[in-house]
């Protein structure tokens, strides 16, 4: 799914208006009685005071919209415009004077001497006042309206974002900005509903079509995507029947120290099971018998020291190496690592202490193959890039440091983000359950594995992390949060396979004859 920036969506608003020969105040009365459908959906009628709170702007004049609509409907409408400014958009005074006519007086104006209205806690309160235009923060009164909001317990429904929210920066301070219970996104959502410093700012989110033209829509390339199985689907290769183990390439793991050869089991298993047709590994001594017993299709090569990796001489051909897991970052190891780095030429995936070792080296960094793909949870990433001011701050780091060396970095989170030079992808399968040990090597493995069967770099980040967040979305199913371990999610990646391929239920119709009665 596209994400579109602030300025595609005004772009997109104007395309439409153009190509469908409306003019931008219907636009947003098809905005505007999107939102109202949702609530009367929902609300059928209720008596519930809703207190719709309108800005100056197109943001504004939306919720000006739907305030006319519930009042047509009958609803417990009580409507204010938030004077923060005295410009008006044209969108806003259309309704505005639509408003009028309909309620036969002017919506209560709010200015910074004003009381705030008195707002229940079973209220609904419609957010309406700033939109993606907002471009400062919100003057004291104003955040102080937003603090009242907070403050009522009500139900806060805002529109198109929480106002106060930038698209594109986190807010100086948490009480700056609306706390949503539900956004309802035109269009698409917004890269801040999946940011860490941001996402708390609105419970739930979805996004509503506003009709915005689907040339447009087709033909706009945006530089954030969250992804989602209708952009994996595509990317997945099926197997071809005339083909064999060599067909699917040959994955080299290196890694494994005394004590943590676990990572490497855990790696080389997802490896294999992501579809790799030869895996390999490369670990201390230590490893050998582990390894060998609990995974028997693992091919391996020992190091001459016996607890960690001391020197890598690797008599094979690999298609892809993934490089870190367990590897410990003690002298004779950083050693051998550099010494690897300098005469490499394969693929790379280099994870945990791989990354420990670059960021203690970074002239390292300059040896990576282009493409490499770095999986650096947040403190590895800090060791990389240095400290962050906030979630923007650390992408723009992060984005440097792909274009500064031509590679990918996979950025481990809540929402894990995917970041190529200034291209974002945004994942969104997984949950808690995979905070805990070895589930960073496992994905490893998966990356590794895709790139074995020659997906590209990109595509196996994108796949393998939607992939290892699925796994672990249907193991939680059976297992609960807590009692998710790294290996369940190795053996639930066969399901998240499988489930690409799963039609989505057809919605059930409420007066659905059952088939038993229809055979009599
Ligand atoms: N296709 C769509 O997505 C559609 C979206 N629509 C809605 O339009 C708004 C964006 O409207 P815009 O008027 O550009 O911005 P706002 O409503 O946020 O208006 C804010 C307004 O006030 C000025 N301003 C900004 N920050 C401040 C501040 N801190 N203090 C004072 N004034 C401020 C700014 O100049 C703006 O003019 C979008 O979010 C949707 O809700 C379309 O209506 C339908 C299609
Ligand atoms: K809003």
């Amino acid at each position: 799914m596209k994400i579109f920036s602030d300025e595609q969506v005004y772009e997109g608003d104007k395309f439409t208006a153009q190509k469908q020969q409306i003019t931008s105040i219907e636009l947003m009365e098809r905005a505007g009685i999107q939102i109202f459908n949702w609530l009367h959906l929902r609300m059928q009628g209720a008596q519930v005071p809703i207190h719709v709170f309108c800005g100056i702007g197109n943001n504004g004049g939306n919720g000006l919209v739907v305030a006319r609509h519930l009042v047509n409907h009958g609803y417990n409408v009580h409507t204010y415009v938030v004077n923060f400014s005295d410009k008006r958009t044209k969108g806003f005074l259309v309704n505005y004077d639509l408003m009028k006519q309909t309620q036969k007086k002017w919506p209560t104006l709010i200015g910074p001497k004003d009381d705030f209205p008195k707002i229940g806690p079973d209220d609904i309160i419609l957010d309406a006042v700033f939109g993606v235009g907002l471009n400062r923060p919100a003057d004291d009164w104003v955040v102080h309206l937003f603090q009242h909001f907070k403050a009522s317990k009500a139900f806060v429904l805002s529109v198109d974002i929480p106002s106060g929210l930038k698209t594109n920066a986190a807010p100086v301070k948490d009480t700056d900005v609306v706390w949503a219970n539900h956004t309802l996104s035109f269009q698409s959502p917004k890269l801040v509903f999946f940011l860490e410093d941001t996402a708390k700012f609105t419970a739930q989110w979805e996004v509503l079509d506003v009709g915005i033209d689907p040339e447009y829509l087709q033909k706009t390339n945006t530089l954030t995507t969250l992804i989602t199985k209708q952009d994996i689907l595509p990317v997945y290769k099926p197997r071809k029947p005339f083909s064999h183990k060599g067909t699917y390439g040959h994955a080299l793991l290196i890694g494994g120290s005394y004590g943590k050869i676990g990572a490497v089991q855990l790696a080389s298993r997802a490896t294999l099971v992501s579809g790799a047709g030869l895996v390999t590994a490369f670990v201390p001594k230590c490893g050998y018998l582990p390894l060998q017993s609990s995974v028997p299709e693992l091919m391996l090569i020992t190091d001459t020291n016996d607890t960690c990796i001391s020197n890598i001489a690797i008599p094979i051909e690999p298609t892809v190496i993934g490089i870190g897991v367990g590897m410990g970052t003690s002298e004779e190891t950083a050693s051998a690592f550099t010494d690897f780095l300098n005469q490499n030429t394969k693929p790379l995936v280099i994870d945990a202490d791989g990354l420990n070792l670059l960021a203690k080296t970074p002239a390292l960094m300059e040896k990576l193959p282009k493409y490499s793909v770095l999986t650096p949870h947040a403190k590895e990433l800090e060791r990389l890039i240095g400290k962050w001011s906030n979630d923007f701050d650390k992408l723009d780091k992060a984005i440097n440091l792909s274009e500064k060396y031509n590679i990918i970095l996979v950025l481990k989170g809540r929402f894990t983000l995917i970041v190529y030079k200034k291209n974002l992808y945004i994942n969104a399968t997984g949950n808690p359950g995979l905070a805990t040990g070895g589930t960073g090597d496992v994905l490893t493995g998966i990356i590794t594995g895709l790139m074995a069967q020659q997906y590209e770099p990109l595509e196996a980040a994108i796949f393998g992390v939607y992939l290892h967040g699925k796994s672990a979305d249907i193991a939680v199913q059976d297992f609960g949060y807590e009692a998710m371990t790294a290996s369940r999610v190795i053996s639930y990646l066969p399901k998240a396979f499988l489930d690409l391929f799963v039609k989505p239920e057809p919605p059930k119709t409420a007066n659905k004859q059952d088939d038993k009665t229809t055979k009599k």
